[in-house]
């Protein structure tokens, strides 16, 4: 499975695709089917005419992003998610396509991973990252696999926030088996793609099943024991699961609606919240050491400005310069790198000039478009200072995606980055342990919805 993950770039594909084809191209089945060249053809009044089959198109173009992905909300979810079911009682919020019971449910992660929230939970992360720092110290001088441990750390800020339970795998510096099956069954799906029919073939793919269920027997035993906890009334939930309990036992209409649904939303925030994070940690740690005049120019302003490193998230924004290293990392390599894919209203949808039939599968691409050279000056260049003066909401720039769909756990993320890289900036220097391999970490990179990293073997050095 691991040899056949290997050969997934389909961000790469569509990004050639469009470099070859122009903004608009078929994907999916008809990835090789050119539909419109922009700026040299006539505009196509009806795209139906040349679609057949599973119509999907990659559209390259900002203006789309609003069109497509912000309020008021025009498109759905495309069939891919619905792998599981269609049923809204069964389902995770990632995997609701109907559009007001997704608007419903959003609400009560809004609550679990807003900012009155993030207070409670900023001291167990603030407890992880002194753990991943005594790691760094252990191995002060010497190489370090930070795709691993950036994942280690990952994973252990989910168990604590999303359940209070310590996956332990900083201490242990090993993959949590629960967790080892998330990955197992991730490659299966990059490998799979993204056309719905073939996931269900998943459960048929030898190894990938069995990893999943060690993953959903264990989130099913936390919720579980979670539900037997006594709740103190007038507290703050102290996780995210128990903003989800808190909201059924209270009948509150954001609950999730069913049985079945709660139990995938338990697997959703492990799953969305750890190698999302943990992979932009990584590349963030790539491109500092990749550029050591960028990395002295962090560690000057955080000295000045912030020189006990960032605790929780009231230094939000705090530190502009740090920001600016965390969304271009996003750009460069953004978690999620493909687009994602939405269903045009019965109507259609305008794009500029172009009509998009109802019933088109759409989506902006992400990596590409946030490498376009119309949009960003030496596109492929790390140059966080690009940022001043620059909004992440007008650029076209979408880690987070946009609008209704827009990831609930970019403030957590957010903060966590900020804890992590502010501390090591404060107290390391970094470097790479062979530049050689510092090229494959580029090279090696698998599309598995999320990005899976190649190991990235940093040394540091204490100031
Ligand atoms: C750098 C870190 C992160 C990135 C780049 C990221 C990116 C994304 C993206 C692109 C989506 C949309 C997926 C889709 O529509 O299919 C998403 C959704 C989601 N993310 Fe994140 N995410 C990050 C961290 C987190 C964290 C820490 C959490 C905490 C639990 C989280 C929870 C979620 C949830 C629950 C959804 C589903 C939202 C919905 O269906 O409306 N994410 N994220």
């Amino acid at each position: 499975m691991r040899s056949a993950a290997k050969s997934v770039k389909a961000f790469e594909d569509t990004q050639k695709l469009h470099e070859k084809f122009g903004d608009i191209v078929g994907v999916g089945e008809y990835r090789q089917a050119f539909l419109h060249q922009s700026a040299q053809l006539a505009p196509c009044p009806d795209l139906s005419a040349i679609i057949s089959g599973p119509r999907e198109l990659s559209i390259n173009r900002a203006s789309a992003i609003s069109v497509i992905y912000e309020t008021p909300t025009r498109t759905t979810r495309s069939p891919w998610y619905a792998q599981v079911s269609n049923d809204v009682t069964k389902i995770s919020l990632n995997s609701t396509r109907v559009l007001k019971v997704h608007k419903l449910r959003k609400k009560v992660w809004e609550r679990g991973l807003g900012f009155r929230a993030l207070a409670v939970y900023a001291p167990r992360i603030k407890t992880k990252v002194n753990l991943l720092l005594s790691k760094i110290a252990e191995h002060s001088g010497r190489p370090m696999d930070m795709t691993e441990y950036s994942m280690f750390f990952g994973f252990d800020v989910m168990g604590e926030i999303g359940f209070s339970k310590d996956f332990h795998m900083l201490e242990s510096e090993s993959e949590h088996p629960a967790i080892k099956g998330v990955h197992e069954s991730m490659l299966a799906i990059g490998v799979l793609g993204t056309v719905p029919w073939l996931l269900s073939m998943i459960s048929k793919v030898p190894g990938a099943a069995a990893g999943f269920s060690r993953f959903t027997t264990w989130c099913h035993q936390q919720l579980q024991e979670k539900r037997k906890a006594t709740v103190l009334k007038n507290r703050d939930p102290r996780d995210i699961i128990s903003w989800l309990i808190k909201s059924l036992n209270e009948g509150d209409p954001s609950a999730p609606p069913g049985e079945m649904a709660i139990q995938e939303d338990a697997r959703l925030l492990i799953i969305a919240g750890s190698d999302t994070t943990s992979a932009a940690l990584a590349n963030a740690l790539y491109f500092l050491a990749s550029n050591p005049d960028t990395y002295q120019h962090l560690q000057a302003t955080l000295r000045n400005q912030c020189p006990g490193g960032i605790q929780d998230w009231s230094y939000e924004k705090r530190i502009p310069y740090l920001d600016y290293v965390i969304q271009e990392t996003l750009r460069l390599k953004p978690s999620v790198p493909g687009g994602l894919p939405r269903v045009a209203p019965p109507e259609g949808l305008m794009i500029d000039d172009e009509f998009i039939p109802g019933g088109t599968v759409v989506a902006v691409p992400t990596f590409t478009v946030q490498r376009d050279p119309r949009f960003w000056p030496d596109p492929n260049a790390f140059r966080p200072e690009r940022w001043d003066g620059l909004s992440t909401e007008k650029s076209p720039w979408l880690p987070f995606t946009r609008g209704q769909w827009a990831c609930p756990g970019r403030n957590l993320a957010m903060m966590e980055m900020r804890m992590v890289l502010s501390h090591i900036a404060l107290q390391y220097n970094v470097s790479f342990a062979d530049p050689g391999a510092a090229k494959r970490f580029d090279l090696d990179v698998m599309d598995t919805f999320t990005l899976t990293l190649p190991p990235l073997h940093l040394v540091f050095t204490p100031i």
